[in-house]
């Protein structure tokens, strides 16, 4: 069998060297050429799976994109092929959920205020905007939800409209695929006028995808509107943000908000475990086998728990600024985003990292505290 996957999708060869041979592509280049006499493709969000693509691979049973979104692939067409797909949902939505609220602790510190006592409005209450409120709400904040889609389905949780959410929040946290038709499509749902509507000083931030916001109206928006302060992940015209966009936004990284290295093997474990079923073969492999041990010990007086140490202790699995200021080097560059994200240093989720009082130490005030850094997703 010959599976052709992704250079950069981690744990392939681990998982998949059992089922044949495999040859590693660039998933931006890939050519039909190149996939013709495959019979498993593995691929990630910058491959776009089409019939110019897949029209002459006469053997392909199984396209696998370690991603949530499927945008980029053409799932009527492999539909009407009779080629098994799958991706994978809900993978990469803590390091989402968490790369949002990291985040959003930064801004607070470079603003020189706190997020504590913020309302946060999150747009898309699937995987990832479920993650991120995880967080929030774990921090004491206050969340508004915003899913029609989900609202009309009987979800039991609270929602609002998304002009209720613009009114009422503080922080705008987007968390919606991208849809270009329907009465919920998600193309450009923040264009100029709906910039405009924002509340003064909102905050906000986009990890879903780029086209969500019309950039160009972003721009526009943000030349008059200082007060508006601008977190993205994600760009309009990936790989080749628009420059100018770049200098007025607060953070600014390569679309990595779901790069934790849990989120990229639970992604990669996902289309092995599919495959396995579609070859009826019992899994051998083991997700908690492939994750290296997080080794960490220090010393933290958690009775005094303010916004600043809790940034400190986000650091520690993963440090926002250092993305931010390699973002800013080199995205300019013919290859530089791209280039950025291949050479990501996986970072780790809160799960990674054991947070337990000091036996010394064990009075009820610190015991709140790790309570609620359990509730954000550090380990016991
Ligand atoms: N930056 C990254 O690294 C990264 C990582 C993972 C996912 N993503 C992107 O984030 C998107 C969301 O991921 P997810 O796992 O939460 O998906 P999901 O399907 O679990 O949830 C998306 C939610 O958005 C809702 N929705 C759709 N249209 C809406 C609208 N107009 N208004 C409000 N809600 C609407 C849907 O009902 C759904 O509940 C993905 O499709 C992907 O494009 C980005
Ligand atoms: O849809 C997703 O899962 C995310 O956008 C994902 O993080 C994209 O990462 P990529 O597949 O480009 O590595």
């Amino acid at each position: 069998m010959k599976i052709v996957a992704d250079e950069n999708m981690p744990y392939v060869e681990a998982l998949f060297a059992e089922f044949g041979q495999i040859e590693f592509v660039n998933g931006r280049t890939l050519t039909a050429e190149q996939v013709k006499d495959a019979d498993v493709l593995l691929v990630r969000s910058v491959t776009k799976v089409d019939q110019t693509l897949i029209e002459d691979a006469a053997k392909l049973l199984f396209v696998g994109s370690a991603t949530i979104g499927t945008d980029h692939i053409d799932l009527d067409f492999l539909h009407q092929r009779g080629i098994a797909f799958s991706n994978a949902p809900g993978c990469n939505a803590t390091a989402v959920g968490e790369f949002a609220f990291i985040a959003l602790l930064e801004l607070a510190k470079r603003l020189g205020t706190q997020l504590k006592g913020k309302v946060i409005g999150i747009v898309g209450a699937g995987n990832t905007g479920t993650a991120a409120a995880k967080c929030f709400e774990a921090y004491g904040l206050q969340v508004l939800l915003c899913d029609p889609i989900k609202q009309a389905e009987g979800d039991s949780r609270q929602f609002v409209s998304l002009d209720e959410l613009i009114a009422k929040a503080d922080v705008i946290s987007l968390h919606v695929p991208i849809t270009k038709e329907g009465p919920h499509k998600t193309w450009y749902l923040f264009d100029e006028t709906r910039l405009n509507t924002l509340k003064p000083n909102t905050w906000l931030i986009n990890c879903c995808r780029g086209e969500v916001i019309d950039n160009h109206a972003l721009i526009k928006v943000k030349q008059t509107r200082d007060d508006i302060k601008v977190i993205l992940d994600v760009w309009e015209g990936e790989p080749n943000p628009i420059a100018e966009l770049v200098p007025l936004v607060e953070f600014a990284t390569p679309h990595i908000a779901g790069y934790s290295l849990e989120g990229k093997a639970r992604g990669t474990f996902m289309l092995y475990q599919t495959l396995c079923r579609l070859l009826q073969k019992d899994p051998s492999k083991s997700l908690m086998g492939l994750l290296p041990p997080f080794e960490f010990q220090q010393r933290l007086n958690t009775a005094d728990l303010d916004e600043n140490k809790l940034l400190k202790m986000c650091r520690l699995v993963f440090d926002l600024r250092d993305d931010d200021a390699l973002f800013r080097q080199s995205f300019h560059t013919a290859t530089g985003f791209d280039l950025l994200r291949k050479q990501h240093t996986h970072r780790r989720e809160f799960s990674a990292l054991a947070v337990n009082p000091a036996s010394d130490n064990a009075i009820s005030a610190s015991s709140d505290c790790i309570k609620m850094l359990h509730s954000l997703g550090y380990s016991q």
